[in-house]
């Protein structure tokens, strides 16, 4: 099997081109292929396939030729992907299967238009952020109130004191699995001047990443409910660049890199 390998701030995915969805690709073999040592290395890959001939998406064939089937480096699914959507987006162009320009992709957590900026850049219209309550998420024996968002998936965006670059997230945050039974998104951030914040991320899924773009666009809620806002453009610092993230009264908007960086085939299997 083909693959692809991109990144976007360093959200680093295998791309596998499976256009009839009949690959059927299990949770181990994706664990397998997103090993670092003894894979190819990946917080996550993305399965393209027609959005027709998956069960999961069918319905939005008519709007959406491609699914984004996201898929975490431990083998479990996930609803939505904000980098990995960038990187899904130049996969695309680059393999001819869209025009650079606008066209909608379908995830599970429903279709997301993307947009191919005059400087390169990939911005995604991810959606209006869902703000759920309030919950804590424990680092290192201290405990940091935060916002529970659903991008489409869930997050918890807590904001810290000190800067980001002293948590130990080598291991899982605590967090309360009766508010997320299914497992969450940390982002911690610390906000820097105006608009601006810094962000680290541990992932459902991946552990630690260097970036995450739906926990951006959390990070952009949370933080600018700080100051009582809903809406404004937010410059998010992440440990593998930076992204700028857009809140309107309707919709979020995420905007940055993405790149494809090597291709090969796939050695791997059950
Ligand atoms: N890196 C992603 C989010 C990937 C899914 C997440 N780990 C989950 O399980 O919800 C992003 O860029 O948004």
């Amino acid at each position: 099997m083909r693959f692809f390998k991109g990144h976007g701030t360093e959200n680093d995915f295998v791309i596998l081109p499976d256009p009839g969805g009949e690959a059927g690709l299990t949770a181990s073999l994706v664990a397998k292929i997103c090993d670092r040592r003894a894979g190819i290395g990946a917080d996550g890959v993305l399965v393209v396939t027609r959005t027709k001939e998956s069960h999961e998406v069918s319905e939005h064939a008519a709007v959406a030729e491609w699914f984004m089937d996201y898929r975490n480096a431990d083998g479990s699914m996930a609803e939505m992907c904000g980098n990995g959507m960038r990187v899904f987006a130049r996969y695309l162009i680059d393999a001819g299967l869209e025009q650079s320009g606008e066209f909608a992709v379908a995830t599970r957590g429903g279709v997301r238009k993307v947009r191919v900026e005059p400087n390169g850049d990939i911005t995604v219209d991810m959606g209006k952020p869902v703000v759920l309550g309030e919950s804590v998420a424990t680092v290192g024996g201290h405990e940091y109130p935060g916002l529970h968002i659903s991008m489409g998936n869930p997050h918890l965006a807590c904001a810290i004191g000190d800067p980001v670059v002293q948590l130990d997230l080598t291991h899982q945050p605590g967090f309360d699995p009766g508010v997320f039974p299914n497992g969450v998104n940390i982002e911690l951030f610390n906000p820097v001047g105006t608009s601006r914040a810094v962000m680290r991320v541990y992932e459902r899924g991946c552990g630690e990443t260097r970036s995450c773009g739906t926990g951006t666009v959390a990070t952009a809620v949370a933080a600018a409910a700080l100051s009582g806002d809903t809406t404004g453009t937010w410059t998010i610092e992440v440990p593998g660049g930076t992204v700028t993230v857009t809140l309107d009264e309707d919709t979020s908007y995420l905007s940055g890199p993405a790149v494809i960086v090597a291709s090969g085939e796939l050695m791997l299997a059950e």
